[in-house]
């Protein structure tokens, strides 16, 4: 909604024939599942010639780009109608889309707002979500960690006079070091794009003197990283919040070239204070109202969930829950 004031219904239990929901999300999630096995063919050349020749794989992920193209290509054309413009302020359309409809010192063509749209879509869509799922798998076993988040919102509610159930502003969320501390943890340990990959748009030599040529691509593992005992010491498999905090129990932030979770340089995410906010904003509201649990059995014992080799960190089939209210205070 924040990015282009179009909610695209991911929540929405879109079975019906026709729903644009489920339309878009399977175009989406299969268009993203066949780029990634283009990568994980072992003979390169066969996604190529199968795209040549308009079959297999290659046919139905051209049918889902169209797919993913008109579900955005909508949203755009909606916003260009007589009816939503000339003043995005007048009509109260705050969002990031109609800023650059509205944009006096650049025209941008159809295609290009399309695919503003898309990459928001793209880099906003999966990546919380699939840092939530595997926070509260984390959360499942450790409910010490559950019983502090809660505390410590409860401690923000006091201090900012909000009641059970009110929205958080940012400076509420802002002083929730311990939730804040306890996410970025868990992104350490599953990031939500586990692998990064950069193409050198001239010759360079990276710092440790390896040299890099015009063309090349340069892949780093962000999920490799978060594991790596020279960057986080001995005890780099554990999940422990604390590491994240100073003495008086504020949060301290990384170098984003150690915690690549959200890559680093001038190139780093343009979302990631709006991530932030809102996996704080539903995690605090969750915690204070209910207790998750995990059903499935193995999972919930600990044992780590499937995983998709996808764009995203997915786990397979989602994380199965039973939301249960706790009782009033
Ligand atoms: C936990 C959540 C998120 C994580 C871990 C994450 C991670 C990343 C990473 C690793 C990149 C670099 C990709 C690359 O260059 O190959 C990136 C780029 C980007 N992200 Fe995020 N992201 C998150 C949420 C969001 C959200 C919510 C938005 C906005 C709706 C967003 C918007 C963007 C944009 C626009 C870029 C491209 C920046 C550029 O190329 O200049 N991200 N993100």
């Amino acid at each position: 909604m924040v990015a282009f004031g179009h909610d695209p219904r991911c929540l929405v239990d879109g079975e019906e024939e026709g729903d644009a929901r489920s339309e878009f999300m399977d175009a989406f999630g299969e268009a993203q599942d066949l780029v990634v096995g283009r990568f994980l063919d072992p003979i390169e050349v066969s996604w190529k010639i199968k795209k040549w020749l308009n079959v297999g794989t290659e046919r139905r992920l051209k049918k889902a780009i169209a797919d993913v193209h008109a579900f955005a290509m909508d949203i755009v054309r909606a916003r260009r109608r007589p009816s939503a413009t000339p003043s995005c302020v007048e009509h109260h359309m705050d969002d990031v889309l109609s800023r650059f409809v509205a944009s006096e010192d650049e025209a941008h063509s159809d295609e290009v707002l399309r695919d503003i749209v898309l990459s928001f879509l793209i880099a906003g869509r999966e990546t919380t979500a699939s840092a939530l799922a595997w926070f509260f798998w984390l959360l499942s076993s450790r409910p010490h960690v559950a019983a502090r988040i809660a505390d410590e919102v409860s401690a923000v509610r006091k201090s900012t006079g909000t009641r059970r159930g009110e929205a958080f502003g940012f400076d509420a969320l802002r002083e929730m070091h311990y939730l804040h501390a306890a996410l970025t943890e868990s992104m350490r340990l599953y990031p939500p794009a586990p692998i990064d990959s950069q193409s050198c748009a001239a010759d360079d030599t990276l710092p440790d003197g390896t040299f890099v040529g015009a063309g090349w691509s340069v892949t780093y593992s962000a999920y490799a990283m978060g594991r790596l005992a020279s960057i986080w010491g001995e005890d780099c498999m554990e999940y422990r919040p604390e590491r994240w905090l100073d003495d008086g129990g504020v949060f301290r932030p990384e170098s984003p070239f150690r915690f690549t979770v959200f890559h680093a340089g001038p190139r780093m995410c343009l979302g990631k204070e709006m991530a932030y906010v809102q996996m704080k904003s539903i995690v605090a509201n969750v915690l204070e109202e209910f207790v998750v649990d995990v059903v499935k059995d193995d999972v919930a014992a600990g044992g780590v969930p499937e995983h998709v080799l996808s764009i995203t960190l997915r786990m397979k089939g989602g994380l199965p829950v039973k939301i249960r209210r706790k009782p009033e205070a």
